[in-house]
């Protein structure tokens, strides 16, 4: 019988276990923290179904993990709109073109729009970094309310030195006036009283999943933890620098702190579940308050308050420097533990800025590439 020992316990550590069980191969998933499920993980205060590390919507093309999230708890119908504070008004994110007559100097930024309309996607897809990318689309006036000063205040570095790869899922302005964040057939937040943590619980619960938390593996550690588990093969999901004890350098990545506040005694305190703060007279990036997407029946609300610059690696920061670095990492992996043996899934191992539903998806590829190695050869696959 294989085993594999899985190395960090978030979605796509999840994703993967319960595909390798639908095959029958077995794996223990070992993962630092006292609880499973990374950031995606809901809570609970004063009985206020809360995201703990903010919020989080499930929205995504792909039918397979929609149905497979599906199958693990039911899903509500939820749409995501999100609110932002411009010029002391709440508007609409994305940029709405109704939203415009709203702000001052707004014959300006129409003619800047205007000027930009034809702009071909494909153009500004070789634009150089996010910056420019963004000024492309809507021109600077736009961009110095809706993007320069948030996006500075959410990756602490200058916009302009950050990757334009990312901006088209990301960044849109709306000239149908379309006022939902993701365009995506299938959408929702999970309906049970657990929030995510039924789609982890359900994931983690499949036959031959065995969950270890408290239990910190590193490079040095990792062969005692093979050893005891009766492993065949490694998968890990965990930032690679850390694993290896910064060993080639550390790699660049943003951590946030959501500080979340129980109110009681009333319905909701804001009108959307996400309303963004760009300005910088706001400490923090955002304020998160999931009773909206959950729809729960109950008196009071959670407000989760986001702040970034903290010491945790949750977004990879993608330029080329950094994920040149995660390829050595690793080589370097594939070397010492053996090509054949170690794979790497998700967005912290692969050091990739992708959302849950792609996390799903690449668990299950990287497990059908294992189960295929193992059906041809008796050896996982390359993955
Ligand atoms: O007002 C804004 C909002 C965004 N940007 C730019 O877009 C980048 C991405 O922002 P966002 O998608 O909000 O950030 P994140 O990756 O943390 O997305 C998670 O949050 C939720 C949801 O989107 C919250 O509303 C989603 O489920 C997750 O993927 C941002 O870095 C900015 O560059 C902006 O400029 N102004």
């Amino acid at each position: 019988m294989t085993r594999a020992l899985i190395v960090g316990g978030g979605l796509t550590a999840a994703t993967l276990a319960w595909r390798l069980s639908q095959d029958g191969v077995e794996s223990t998933v070992l993962e630092r923290a006292e609880q499973t499920g990374g950031l995606v993980r809901s809570d609970h205060m004063g009985g206020v179904l809360y995201e703990p590390h903010g919020s989080h919507i499930f929205h995504t093309e792909d039918e397979e993990v929609w149905n497979l999230a599906n199958q693990m708890t039911p899903f509500r119908d939820y749409r995501h709109r999100v609110d932002i504070l411009i010029e002391g008004k709440i508007l609409n994110w994305p940029i709405l073109l109704s939203d415009i007559d709203a702000q001052s100097r707004s014959e300006e930024i129409k003619a800047e729009l205007e000027a930009r309309r034809d702009v071909d996607a494909e153009a500004r897809a070789q634009a150089a970094n996010f910056e420019e990318w963004c000024l492309e689309l809507m021109g600077p006036t736009l961009y110095d309310r809706y993007i320069r000063p948030y996006t500075e205040k959410q990756w602490g570095r200058p916009a302009r030195t950050l990757s334009a790869s990312w901006a088209p899922r990301r960044v849109s302005v709306r000239w149908d006036n379309d006022p939902y964040l993701f365009p995506d057939p299938y959408q929702g937040w999970p309906a049970g009283p657990n929030g995510y943590t039924d789609l982890l619980d359900g994931l983690f619960g499949a036959p031959g999943v065995t969950v270890r938390t408290g239990v910190d593996v590193t490079l040095e550690t990792l062969d005692r933890h093979v050893r005891e588990e009766q492993a065949d093969l490694v998968v890990l999901t965990c930032p690679l620098d850390e694993f290896c004890g910064n060993e080639l350098g550390a790699l660049e990545w943003r951590g946030i702190d959501v500080r979340s506040v129980h109110i009681p005694h009333i319905e909701y305190a804001q009108g959307a579940m996400v309303v963004n703060y760009p300005g910088e007279g706001y400490p923090f990036i955002r304020i998160h308050e999931t009773k909206h997407a959950s729809g729960q029946q109950i008196e009071g609300t959670v407000l989760g308050f986001e702040f970034t610059g903290a010491p945790s690696r949750h977004y990879p920061i993608e330029l080329p420097e950094n994920r040149a670095l995660n390829d050595r990492y690793q080589d370097h992996l594939r070397g010492v533990i053996g090509a054949e043996r170690v794979h790497f899934a998700g967005r912290l191992a692969n050091y990739v800025y992708i959302d849950m539903d792609d996390c799903m998806r690449e668990a299950l590829t990287t497990a059908e590439q294992l189960l295929d190695g193992l059906a041809r050869d008796g050896a996982p696959g390359a993955a």
